[in-house]
Parts: structure tokens; C-alpha cells; sequence
């Protein structure tokens, strides 16, 4: 199943990119449990990379749409708030997707409410971590998908 399951990870980029190693090391350790869809949200020149693209805004767009209704899971780590991962998180839930909620619990500021208000156990998992938590709580919410 892990070889086949499609996963997108949302974390910052026009948000502020102060995490962008945590992101890294978050997608390093999802690839044990599927194909991460949007592996470049850790590239460290991200500017680099989207400007090789090229993609017009439409098309950056349609794509994003594209790998959330690929993927089976989407994870987002939200400790630094971004407009395009609300939108992502808003998006997937339509969808019906399952979806991890990361933020890390030693942060000053607070998840939306509204997120964490979707929190239900089952479909919609709402974790505070710390990184070193990390492995084990892949673990467990992979193990119940
Ligand atoms: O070019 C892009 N392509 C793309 O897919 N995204 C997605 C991936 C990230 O999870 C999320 C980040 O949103 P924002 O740029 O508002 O912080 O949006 C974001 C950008 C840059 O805005």
C-alpha cells in the first residue's frame, strides 16, 4: 500500500520560509510511508525552482488542484501561517482527503480555530508535536489510514 498511497505535504512558501528545513526533514521521513507529490515546498531555493517553471499563476494554480485530488493524504505543517496551506487544507477537506494537521506545539502562535476545530479523531487528525515526535506519530496515523 505505502509503495502506491500518494501523499501531498503544504507547508509555507510566499508565507515566510523560516521552517523550509523542517519541511525537508518532515518529507524525508513521509517518503517511508508513500510518493511525495510536492516534494519541492523543502527545496531550499524554492524561488529558483518556481522560476525555472515558468508557470503562469493559472497554471500553478490547476496543478496544485491537480496533486490534491491525486494524493490520498494531504499533511500540512501550519506552525507558520500561509494563505496558499488554509487554501490547500480547505480544498482537501472538500475533497474528502485524510489530513494531518502538524504544528509545532512549542510555537507562540496559536493554529486557527477553525482548524483545529475540524479535528475528529478519524479523518481530520490535529497533532502539537515536537519534531522528535515526529517518527512516531507518522507511525500511528499512517498505521490507521
Ligand atoms: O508556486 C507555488 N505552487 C504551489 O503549489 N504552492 C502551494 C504549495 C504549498 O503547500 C502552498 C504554500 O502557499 P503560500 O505560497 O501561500 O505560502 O501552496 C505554492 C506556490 C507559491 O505560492
Amino acid at each position: 500500500m505505502s509503495a502506491k498511497r500518494k501523499i501531498f505535504f503544504a507547508g509555507s512558501i510566499g508565507g515566510g520560509r523560516q521552517y523550509q528545513d523542517l519541511y525537508m526533514r518532515i518529507i524525508e521521513q513521509l517518503k517511508l510511508y508513500g510518493n511525495v507529490l510536492s516534494e519541492f515546498v523543502g527545496n531550499p531555493d524554492i524561488d529558483g525552482f518556481l522560476q525555472d517553471l515558468q508557470w503562469t499563476d493559472k497554471q500553478c494554480h490547476e496543478q496544485d488542484v491537480i496533486w490534491l485530488q491525486e494524493s490520498d493524504v494531504l499533511v500540512a505543517e501550519c506552525t507558520q501561517p500561509s494563505l496558499g496551506v488554509g487554501y490547500e487544507i480547505a480544498r482537501s477537506e472538500a475533497m474528502m482527503k485524510k489530513i494531518l494537521i502538524l504544528f509545532q506545539a512549542e510555537s507562540e502562535s496559536e493554529l486557527p480555530r477553525k482548524i483545529r476545530g475540524l479535528h475528529n479523531d478519524t479523518t481530520f487528525i490535529v497533532k502539537d508535536y515536537r519534531e522528535e515526535e515526529l517518527p512516531g506519530l507518522l507511525k500511528d496515523f499512517f498505521s490507521k489510514l
